[in-house]
């Protein structure tokens, strides 16, 4: 059967994402409470299920990982991304940018995407339904679960890559002119963990198996209500 004019518009392969991974020691500090001494060997679980799903969607033709931590740039090497360490070292939104000048170098015909690495329920599947709503904007951003922060922001090939995370950024990414997506069957991509709370809610959804293992030595208050 010949394909709509739609399908045909959206190339395979068609994103670089970049994922920003803090150093642990300072990473995940909101799950303190919960996490104890297994909050490092969270944060790099989460990233590790997150890169992993990443890396397993058709749309994405690669995935930077930005960090100075030798642990997780090990890890998430070994699974297929790229990483380059985070040489401006001035928070989140320079590491992206940064990140994303080394993805247009190595892949000059792909969007480019900032995805948070705090999304350990997320589904190939629907990481794809995202990026190809994203295809139809210059600009455009997943909010949160929450829909107070962005868990995917994306610019088209030509696009100036100007991601504002932090705080409020779906605001931010709107005040830009950034397209909001909330589209249906996302739910995975909007799920990102920064207390136990939303680790709860990630468990309830099904996180990847280096969240679940982590999760199984947790304290019951914090994996049950
Ligand atoms: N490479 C890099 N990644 C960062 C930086 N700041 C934050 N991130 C990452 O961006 C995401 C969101 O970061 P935050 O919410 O600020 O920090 P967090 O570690 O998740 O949580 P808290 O410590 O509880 O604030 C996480 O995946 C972090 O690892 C940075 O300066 N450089
Ligand atoms: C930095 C952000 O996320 P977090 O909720 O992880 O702080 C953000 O959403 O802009």
């Amino acid at each position: 059967m010949a394909m709509s004019t739609a399908e045909r518009a959206v190339p395979r392969a068609a994103w670089t994402l970049v994922v920003p991974v803090k150093v642990l020691a300072r990473a995940k500090t909101r799950m303190a409470d919960g996490a104890g001494r297994h909050r490092e060997a969270l944060a790099l679980a989460v990233a590790g299920d997150t890169v992993a799903a990443a890396l397993s969607c058709d749309r994405v033709r690669a995935v930077i990982v930005v960090t100075d931590d030798p642990l997780p740039a090990a890890e998430l090497a070994a699974l297929g991304a790229t990483v380059v360490p985070d040489e401006p070292d001035a928070g989140l939104n320079p590491a992206l940018v940064h990140g994303a000048g080394r993805g247009r170098e190595l892949h000059p015909d792909t969007g480019v995407g900032a995805l948070s690495a705090d999304l350990p329920a997320l589904r190939p599947a629907e990481l794809a339904r995202a990026l190809d709503a994203a295809s139809g904007a210059a600009e455009a951003f997943v909010p949160d679960a929450a829909r107070v922060g962005t868990t995917l922001y994306t610019a088209r090939p030509g696009v100036p890559f100007a991601p504002a995370f932090g705080g409020g950024s779906r605001a931010a990414h709107l005040a830009r002119g950034a397209r909001e997506l909330v589209l249906p069957g996302i739910d995975s991509v909007r799920r990102d963990v920064d207390t136990p709370a939303d680790l709860r809610a990630a468990l309830a959804l099904g996180v990847g198996p280096r969240t679940a293992a982590v999760a199984a030595l947790l304290p019951e208050p914090i994996i049950r209500h």
